[in-house]
């Protein structure tokens, strides 16, 4: 098969397929959050607005639809506009597409784990969470934050959440998102001028089950967060807390729109709770420095730098986490959209990421990667994700890691097989380095095609993954 400088494969056959959807679809989660009837008969109310498809829409994603764990993704065809239909505005449904979701279901589940060491005999196979326990996950690069929403739906009750970005723009946005979801979901519909069905009915606030994890953000450079680097300026970059938003957002009332005093008591609350956890920072790093079980484990104890295994730099103690996403920086082009741009112009227009400065996004794709496994506690559970296919951004960076950290192992995952059937995806396949996973943003032709099932067929961005865990001693 050809392939082409990022290795995406190029479609070779022009042939029609049976049954097979528009080649043009998109992807939605449902919010488990709200009433999962209502919100398909909603969706499902708008769809039929459309004209008619030769398949049933929206269709559920096999592979990534199990209501059981709220792991709810639907196909549904491309020219639905997300931003003007009901139930996106009601918060009802997200936007995201399949391997932002592979990539969550990854990191929070074990049944995608190739050899699952971790469940008990007697539980193997049934679909949980590894643990009911609540859990500190982070987020190193989160921002617009979509898989960070994903995380905080299907997190156990009182988890706590981290998300980091780099970006002032893009983490604003990222804050927004989760005031939409988390903090008043069903507001949004008010603004509204132009849904398509009348939401009202269905953007009632008592459906909506409260969000029981704490968010907060960070802007600040996933690299050196949590060590004395990234706080050499006073500034954690504490942008948003979602228990003082939650306070906020009720002292308002009814008022939806913060003034400028709310801004003001906003500011007030993070800064409080900056400097209170920067106390209670001080007195964990006293009490870690005399102790050594893992409840005290901090980062304190086990940053290192990548390049010259120097401890200097620790100096922060906050708690380390079971589960660490890096979602990395890249150069997107496994993205649908820029593929195309690339076949039919082969002058890219500007990308900020090109072949000239390639050294340069890959030395930071290695720092996010050892700084994402040195705030993961042991026994904790790392993704490594982008949406480019260059085995340069992708294998090539989680090997490094491998090669640098004697704790680091491999926890090798597949997509590919559809429960019901022993045909594999055709567009899912194993990376170069055995037990990651690539995803095609092209289903290739296969003349076995009629074995699948429609959803199948449906691929999503160009995308790829690695599971890695930190070993409990090393
Ligand atoms: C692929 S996007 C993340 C998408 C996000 N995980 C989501 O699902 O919505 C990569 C992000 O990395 C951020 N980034 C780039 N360099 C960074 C750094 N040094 N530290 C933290 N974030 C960084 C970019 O601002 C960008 O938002």
């Amino acid at each position: 098969m050809k392939h082409t400088a990022y290795n995406i494969p190029i479609i070779m056959s022009t042939q029609s397929y049976h049954a097979r959807p528009s080649q043009s679809h998109r992807f939605v989660r449902l919010n488990p959050r709200f009433d999962r009837d209502e919100t398909l008969e909603l969706l499902k109310s708008e769809l039929q607005r459309l004209p008619q498809h030769t398949i049933e829409y929206p269709l559920p994603v096999a592979w990534l639809n199990f209501k059981e764990l709220q792991l709810d993704f639907f196909a549904i065809p491309g020219e639905f506009c997300l931003n003007r239909s009901a139930s996106f505005q009601s918060g009802r449904i997200y936007g995201m597409d399949v391997t932002s979701g592979a990539a969550v279901a990854a990191l929070l589940f074990n049944f995608y784990d190739v050899a699952d060491h971790v469940t008990p005999s007697d539980q193997k196979g049934k679909r949980t969470l590894l643990s009911g326990e609540p859990l500190r996950v982070l987020d190193l690069c989160c921002a617009p934050g979509i898989k960070l929403c994903m995380m905080a739906d299907l997190c156990p009750a009182s988890s706590h959440l981290v998300g980091v970005d780099v970006s002032v723009n893009r983490i604003s946005l990222c804050k927004n998102i989760l005031i939409k979801y988390h903090i008043d979901g069903c507001t949004s519909t008010s603004q509204s001028t132009s849904v398509i069905v009348d939401a009202t009915d269905y953007s009632n606030a008592s459906s909506i089950t409260p969000s029981c994890v704490s968010i907060r953000l960070y802007c600040a450079d996933g690299t050196t967060f949590g060590t004395n680097e990234s706080n050499s300026n006073g500034n954690h970059g504490l942008i948003f807390d979602s228990n003082a938003a939650m306070e906020e957002f009720q002292s308002r009332g009814k008022r939806k729109r913060s003034n400028k005093s709310s801004k003001a008591r906003e500011k007030r609350r993070l800064l409080k709770l900056q400097q209170s956890e920067e106390n209670e920072n001080t007195n964990a790093k006293t009490v870690g420095d005399n102790l050594n079980d893992e409840s005290t484990q901090t980062i304190s104890k086990s940053i290192r730098d990548p390049k010259n295994d120097d401890d200097s730099r620790c100096t922060l103690a906050l708690p380390q986490f079971d589960r660490v996403l890096v979602d990395a920086e890249c150069s997107t082009d496994g993205a649908i959209r820029h593929i195309e741009k690339k076949q039919s112009s082969p002058i890219s227009r500007n990308p900020f990421w090109n072949e000239g400065n390639m050294d340069e996004l890959i030395d930071l794709q290695i720092r996010l990667i050892h700084s994402g496994f040195r705030l993961l506690k042991r026994g904790g559970v790392m993704v490594y994700s982008t949406c480019s296919l260059s085995s340069k951004q992708n294998e090539q960076v989680v090997s490094s890691l491998l090669n640098n950290c004697q704790d680091s192992f491999l926890i090798p995952v597949s997509f590919a097989t559809h429960e019901n059937s022993s045909h594999k995806i055709p567009f899912i396949e194993e990376g170069t380095l055995p037990g990651t996973v690539r995803f095609n943003p092209i289903v290739v032709h296969d003349p076995d095609e009629m074995h699948y099932s429609v959803d199948c067929l449906l691929p999503g961005s160009g995308f790829f993954l690695a599971k890695i865990g930190k070993r409990q001693n090393c």
